[in-house]
């Protein structure tokens, strides 16, 4: 079955490709998950426990930068595969055991995600459409909070 409408999939690979053509995509998506982690924590300040094997005490580390750029790079392969469900599905699971055996990561901290992700993007993303990314967001963050406390 499909994760969204064919027609929100649509729209939010477009978004997505529009800010993350080659040359700006690094930098897009190294600042906009610097944003996306610092307004984690904000929510949910106990989050920041989880990242000390990845240097989160200094977030502009090389250690912490790498961590977001393995976050950014997944959210960017998960969206382009929006319109493919089978591998998007795989993808999901595979990221979804990847998270289960870190203590401490529960499905509540995935819909703090969610309002995060939700109130971040439209700060990059142009013409956000905001039923569009909720629609295929939300799906992506429950395929991946699957087996989590
Ligand atoms: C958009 C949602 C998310 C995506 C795409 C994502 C993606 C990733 C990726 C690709 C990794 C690296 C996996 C590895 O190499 O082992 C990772 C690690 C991790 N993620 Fe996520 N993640 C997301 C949300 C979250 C949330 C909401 C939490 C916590 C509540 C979380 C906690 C962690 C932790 C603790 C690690 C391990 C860090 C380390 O290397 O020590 N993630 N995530």
């Amino acid at each position: 079955g499909e994760l969204c409408s064919f027609a929100d999939s649509a729209t939010v690979i477009k978004q997505w490709q529009d800010v993350s053509s080659p040359g700006v995509a690094a930098k897009v998506k190294l600042s906009c998950g610097h944003a996306i982690f610092a307004k984690l924590f904000e929510m949910a300040p106990a989050a920041k426990g989880l990242f000390t094997r990845v240097n989160v005490a200094d977030v502009n580390s090389p250690e912490f930068n790498g961590h977001v750029m393995r976050v950014m790079g997944g959210l960017d392969v998960l969206i382009n595969y929006l319109g493919d469900t089978p591998t998007l599905e795989k993808m999901l699971d595979h990221l979804a055991k990847q998270h289960a055996v870190r203590d401490g990561v529960t499905t509540a901290g995935f819909g703090v995600m969610a309002n995060v992700l939700m109130a971040s993007m439209p700060q990059v993303v142009e013409g956000f459409n905001p039923d569009a990314w909720r629609n295929c967001l939300i799906p992506i963050l429950n395929g991946m909070s699957v087996g989590l406390p």
